[in-house]
């Protein structure tokens, strides 16, 4: 049995998530530009909706999720071999933590996002499900719907999330 670890909590960055998908914040588009007679800004292609393998098709869905208490001990990580998966917090209060794997038995990373930063999970990338703080909330999610078997779960050890 593995012995319990600590793992570090990270400040979520685009750099840092890179190799794990996209950071979903108006200061990462890469092309942003006035719409509607400049009444609103266009932060354009924020991330990469990747959910067409298989005949899949993009789902909009909210997550209304509890919250985590901390500390919390991450045991199993899962991953979505035909498409991407993102989470936006529906409220710039809602604090929550991202725990990732670069591959099978990794150790993971953990990041706390920032208010407002949503992040979407490239396709196949480990990750722990959702993981929301303080009094919970809502989250905008956009993934695959369609047929195939889309939910890797995997045993991951034993990793603590401490109190922040
Ligand atoms: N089960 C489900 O739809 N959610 C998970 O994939 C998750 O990452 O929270
Ligand atoms: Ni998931």
């Amino acid at each position: 049995m593995s012995a319990a670890r600590k793992l570090a909590v990270e400040t979520l960055s685009a750099e840092a998530f890179a190799a794990f998908g996209d950071v979903i914040a108006p200061e990462q588009a890469r092309q942003t530009y006035p719409i509607n007679q400049g009444t609103s800004m266009r932060y354009h292609d924020l991330a990469k909706v990747d959910v067409g393998d298989q005949g899949g098709r993009p789902l909009i869905s909210i997550f209304r999720a509890e919250p985590r208490q901390l500390p919390f001990e991450v045991r199993m990580l899962e991953r979505h071999p035909l498409g991407s998966q993102a989470f936006v917090p529906l409220s710039p209060a809602l604090r929550y933590i991202v725990v990732v794997a670069e591959h099978a038995d990794a150790t993971p990373r953990a990041f706390l996002a920032a208010q407002g930063q949503g992040v979407n999970f490239a396709k196949g990338v480990w990750h722990h499900p959702l993981l929301a703080l303080d009094q919970g909330g809502d989250f905008l999610v956009v993934d695959r719907g369609g047929s195939g078997e889309n939910c890797d779960e995997r045993a991951w050890g034993s990793w603590w999330l401490e109190r922040m």
